[in-house]
Order: structure tokens, then C-alpha cells, then sequence
């Protein structure tokens, strides 16, 4: 379902941008002199353009630190008259919202379980409709894009156009060197949907350790995203959440200097022609691959008339076995991806199935 969103570039709410946004400060604001010592230390790097600070900590389970509540909006206010900065936090429901406007915070957030709920999306866009409220919307903790649009969209229809879009992860189950699963072809699902919409990364919350955190954010650029939220804390070793995957104002510059950041496009002349070729090169393939497919499943119908005339089961599964091992091998010798061949001939083999058993059941 096609959406189209009327949304402002981010320059016209932050015009002291010099791309690519970054957001960075504690996962949570523990104390007054926390938080500014914290501000003043990332204000000092350039590069930062907004401070965050969480002060209603949504937690998996009770008995967590849940965040210093209200008087925390009281120290983003300070931190703001202190350094400069546009100050944001996270808001989980109306109230909080109503309290954070009134505190004139600059930016504010809808958590990953917050956009996951249409009623809680819902209230906080009828606390906001009207205003010039910043707001970005962090992705549902399930890959789901439309749930992902139709928070963007309910904000929209109340009014607001200052909107990003936050990429943290999805939920994973098993084995995962991630905390939140990164899952990139949902954000550039979300980018072919919504292409005007800005979109950041929050390599914090899919890395969930330190360590990777410089990896995916520098896929976050290779991948043309806006912007990064970083969070960072003046000793992550005594931080009261997510200690594990904030950073040192210094170290969060080590990172930032290592970073390469990409266009969208060039403007080498000579880099445009050769790439015009290879792509030439691609669409005359991809024509070849889509005949050869087509061939492919001519054959499969075929062989389902047949199987249909001779009372046989679509599904081959010995057939089916010694096929995917084939092409998994053949995939190696040609320098193919293995999980990309077994997706793409499951892919292919369901569809063949789908074909056959659709001959087969005809009148
Ligand atoms: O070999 C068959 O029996 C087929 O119908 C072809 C085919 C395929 O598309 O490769 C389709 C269904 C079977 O499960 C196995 C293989």
C-alpha cells in the first residue's frame, strides 16, 4: 500500500546541520551533574548536534532502573541554556508528552515497543497535533514495515512534518552476535516506501556491546542513512542501564573520526559514465536471468500436466534434497552466497510446487 507523507528535510528544523545528524548523551539521565558533565564534554565535539537523555526508561522487566522521571526534563532544560544544544528524550505515552513539550524539548522519540502499539502512537500524536513538534519513530521491535509507516502516517495526519525515521534492530531469538537484530532490508524497504524520510541509525541498541558499534554504523552509511544516535556517558562502567553498549564522549570521537560517510551520488563525471555501463550490464542480465526463469517454470508446468496425467505428488521430496545440495554447490564453485542460493531456489521450488498443484487441481 502506497503512502505518500509530507515531510521537511531536516535542515529546516535544525538549520545548523552539516549532515549527518548525530544524537548522542546517556541511555539515562542518572543526576544533574551526570547529564551536564556528559553535555558539556559532547558539546565540545562538533559533530554532535542534538543531546539525548532518557527519563522514562521503558524496561523489559520490573525492578530495572525506570529513569529519574520528570525532573530529568528540568536538566535537559539546563543543558540547553548551558551548551547550545537541542535537547531530546523518549516518550512513551500522553503525559509524558504533554511534559516534555512544556519543557521545550527540541526532539522527542517513540520507543520500538511504543510504535509497536497503534493506541499509545495514537495518543501521543493527539498531544502533538498542532505543533512544529520534532518528532522520530523508532522502528517496532518486529520487522514490520507497515507498523513502522502507519506510526509515521498517524503522526503526519496530526500535523507534524519535522519526522525521521530511528532504525534500532529487531527483536532476535537465538544465536545473534546483535542485541537487536539489524535486518537492513526493512529499512530499505522503509526508503523505497517513504523516500523523503529521513532516517537514522541507533547502532547502540543493534549492537548492544561497544565494540560494535563503529561496524554498523559504518554500514548505516554505506546503506545512505541520515544520521546516528550514539549513546554515550560520562563512566558507561557505573551507568545505571545499557552500560554495556555506551561510550566515553572520547571514545564515541574515536569512532566518529574513523567513520566514512557517503553520498548518495557523485559528481565525478567519470564515475557516472562508468557506472551507467555497469548497469547497463546488469539490466541486460537481469533480462537473460528472467527468460532463463521463465523457461524454468515452463518446464515445471510441464512436468505438473504430466505428474497431474499419471496421479503423481507435486511435491518431489528426494528430488527436491538432492537439488538444493546441488545448487549449493554449485553456488560455492561461483562465488554465490550460500544462504542466498538456498533462498533463492526455495523461492523458486514454492513457486514451481504453487504452479503444479494449481494444473493439478483444475477442473
Ligand atoms: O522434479 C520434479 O518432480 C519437479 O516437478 C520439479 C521441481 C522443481 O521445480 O525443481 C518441483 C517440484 C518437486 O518437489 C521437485 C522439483
Amino acid at each position: 500500500m502506497g503512502i505518500e507523507l509530507d515531510i521537511r528535510p531536516m535542515k529546516d528544523w535544525l538549520p545548523q546541520l552539516d549532515n549527518p545528524l548525530l544524537i548522542s548523551g546517556p541511555c539515562s539521565l542518572e543526576s544533574e551533574e551526570q547529564t551536564l558533565d556528559t553535555a558539556q564534554q559532547l558539546a565540545k565535539d562538533k559533530r554532535v548536534f542534538v543531546f539525548r537523555g532518557g527519563v522514562w526508561k521503558p524496561r523489559t522487566r520490573p525492578g530495572s532502573f525506570e529513569g529519574v522521571g520528570s525532573v530529568g526534563l528540568k536538566w535537559l532544560q539546563q543543558v540547553k541554556k548551558e551548551t547550545g544544544l537541542p535537547v531530546g528524550t523518549e516518550v512513551a505515552n500522553a503525559q509524558h508528552t504533554e511534559e516534555a513539550l512544556n519543557a521545550g524539548l527540541d526532539v522527542l522519540w517513540i520507543g520500538a515497543r511504543s510504535t509497536a502499539s497503534p493506541f499509545v502512537v495514537q495518543e501521543i500524536a493527539d498531544v502533538v497535533k498542532g505543533t512544529d513538534a520534532v518528532i522520530m519513530v523508532k522502528n517496532p521491535v518486529n520487522p514490520d514495515v507497515q507498523l513502522w509507516m502507519g506510526a509515521l502516517e498517524r503522526l503526519n495526519q496530526a500535523g507534524i512534518k519535522n519526522l525521521v525515521g530511528i532504525h534500532r534492530g529487531f527483536t532476535s531469538f537465538g544465536d545473534s552476535k546483535y542485541r537487536n537484530y539489524p535486518n537492513w532490508k526493512t529499512f530499505i524497504e522503509l526508503r523505497r516506501l517513504l523516500p523523503n524520510l529521513p532516517v537514522i541509525c541507533d547502532p547502540s541498541h543493534i549492537a548492544g556491546k561497544r565494540e560494535l558499534l563503529f561496524e554498523v554504523s559504518q554500514k548505516a552509511f554505506d546503506l545512505g542513512m541520515d544520521g546516528l544516535m550514539i549513546e554515550s556517558h560520562r563512566d558507561p562502567s557505573c551507568a545505571m542501564s545499557d552500560a554495556e553498549q555506551q561510550v566515553t564522549p572520547a571514545d564515541l570521537a574515536k569512532i566518529l573520526d574513523k567513520l566514512i560517510i557517503r553520498q548518495a551520488t557523485s559528481t565525478n563525471k567519470q564515475f557516472e559514465n562508468q557506472l551507467e555501463l555497469l548497469r547497463n550490464r546488469i539490466d541486460t542480465l537481469d533480462t537473460e536471468l528472467m527468460e532463463v526463469l521463465s523457461s524454468r517454470m515452463e518446464i515445471a508446468r510441464e512436468i505438473g500436466r504430466y505428474k497431474k496425467e499419471n496421479n503423481v505428488t507435486a511435491l518431489q521430496i528426494s528430488r527436491w534434497t538432492e537439488l538444493m545440495n546441488n545448487r549449493i554447490a554449485t553456488g560455492e564453485k561461483l562465488n554465490l552466497n550460500r544462504t542466498f542460493v538456498q533462498i533463492l531456489f526455495q523461492l523458486i521450488h514454492e513457486d514451481s510446487v504453487r504452479m503444479q498443484t494449481e494444473i493439478m487441481d483444475e477442473d
